[in-house]
């Protein structure tokens, strides 16, 4: 069953996060390591583990610090884990907290560790602003050498003219392409067909079915409390809208096309947040008396041309992954998939239904298959719950593992999409 190597398996035991917020709001004053220490603090106090036993820190983040980029490591001390205790830090975009947890599942299969922790945190509101290279190449050698007041006065004519010292506004834009992710979401919708009607359909659904899992308190377990900016707590993902309506949603203007179908409210908000995974050996989890969720049956990471549908990349790993499992999706009890935009989602669905598609970019004699809506983002996705890019992994993981565990079914497929051209997959199943 599942993933196992050398005769070990990692499982997955917990998952703990802070409540998502919309960026420059209540965490305006929490960076990346902030939101992970908290994350990882409510993760450990949840499941009443000495910080001594863990073992290692895998993390995920996409706008790093630039001062302390191995974000994992300064969570471990911050926290004052013991200090032996290892860390490093991933990058893979959006899903960097999937690759945190699926790297820190295969070191417990090749038996490097018994215990770590795995996830990601990211806050847009403290990304840092870049100074423009004119600056920089201006500046550094004179701040890194012993300069003379005359070198300061041959410096300044190369600072003209001064309209190109602004610094530049961070965007989150292809590097590639130089197109905004949703420029490449809009292109998406018209190239497949997906019309607004549909897209803020799917976003209405995704806030309503969060709404109803904050309501009938299926997050408690998983979302812990941040004190915010000014004091202030928070309790609860504060972008689900439990009032949003399809008339309301109607009323929105395009966001990245004048004559587009995307808007604020069928795409995914800049967000603040963490997450936290906690990873045993199976033999680990239950010699200490923890009772396992779930494990990896499988994961993939594949990639697209960036430039051609730059957010398509699930309807390539799924596959795979599924494939990994010796599964077809008709096995699969729940789907995940990241909710960048609603129409990066329905494009992908309807990859995943076209035999033309599994065709052309599969080698596969027929579709993959049509996702049942009522097994898909069953708590709500990103576009309700927000999207922090290095947490959203992490955030899927858990509440399908949760999930999982609570409703006794027996697998997940979870799907996100990444700037790059990325895809990313796996396949969880749950452990008794
Ligand atoms: C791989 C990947 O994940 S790629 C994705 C990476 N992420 C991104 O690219 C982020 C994409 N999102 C964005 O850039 C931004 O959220 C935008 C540009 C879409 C919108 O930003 P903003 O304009 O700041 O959104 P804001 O929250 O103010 O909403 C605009 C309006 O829509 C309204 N609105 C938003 N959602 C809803 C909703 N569900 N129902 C009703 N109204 C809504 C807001 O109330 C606001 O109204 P107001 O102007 O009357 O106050």
């Amino acid at each position: 069953m599942g993933n196992v190597k050398n005769g070990r398996r990692a499982v997955i035991v917990a998952g703990a996060r802070t409540p998502f917020v919309k960026a420059f709001s209540e965490y305006i004053e929490l960076d990346a390591i902030a939101l992970g220490v908290l994350a990882t603090k409510a993760l450990l106090k949840k499941v009443d583990l000495p910080y001594r036993e863990v073992e290692g820190i895998v993390w995920g983040g996409v706008i790093l610090p630039s001062g302390a980029p191995n974000v994992g490591r300064e969570i471990a001390l911050d926290l004052r884990l013991d200090p032996g205790c290892e860390a490093y830090t991933v990058t893979r975009a959006c899903a960097s907290g999937l690759q945190a947890v699926t790297s820190g599942a295969a070191a417990i299969e090749r038996g490097e560790a018994d215990i770590l922790i795995c996830g990601g945190a990211d806050s847009t509101s403290n990304a840092e602003v870049k100074l423009p290279q004119k600056l920089v190449h201006a500046f550094a050698p004179l701040a890194l050498g012993k300069p003379t007041p005359a070198d300061y006065l041959s410096a300044a004519p190369k600072l003209l003219p001064l309209t190109e010292l602004i610094p530049r506004q961070p965007k989150v834009a292809e590097r590639s392409t130089g197109e905004v992710m949703g420029e490449s979401a809009e292109r998406m919708a018209r190239r497949n067909e997906i019309s607004r009607e549909a897209q803020d359909a799917f976003a209405l659904r995704s806030h309503q079915r969060a709404a109803a899992a904050i309501a009938s308190g299926r997050f408690e377990d998983e979302v812990f409390p941040v004190q915010g900016a000014g004091g202030k707590w928070v309790h609860t993902d504060t972008l689900v809208r439990a009032d949003s309506t399809l008339e309301k949603l109607a009323k929105l203007r395009p966001a990245f096309a004048r004559e587009g179908t995307l808007t604020a409210g069928n795409s995914s908000a800049l967000t603040d947040g963490g997450a936290a995974v906690l990873l045993m050996s199976e033999e680990k989890a239950r010699a200490l008396g923890y009772k396992p969720l779930a494990a990896f049956s499988s994961w993939a990471y594949t990639g697209v041309d960036p430039s051609d549908q730059l957010l398509m990349g699930p309807a390539l790993a799924m596959p795979k992954a599924l494939a990994r499992a010796g599964l077809r999706l008709a096995d699969i009890d729940l789907v995940d998939m990241h909710e960048a935009f609603a129409a990066q989602v329905l494009s992908v669905l309807k990859m995943l239904a076209s035999p033309a598609f599994a065709r052309s970019r599969l080698g596969l004699d027929e579709a993959v298959g049509e996702v049942d809506p009522e097994r898909l983002n069953v708590h709500g996705g990103s576009i309700a719950l927000g999207h922090p890019f290095g947490a959203t992994g992490a955030r899927m993981v858990t509440t399908m593992a949760n999930e999982l565990a609570r409703t006794q079914k027996k697998t997940a497929l979870l799907g996100i999409c990444a700037a790059g051209g990325l895809g990313a997959a796996a396949v969880l199943e749950r452990v008794d």
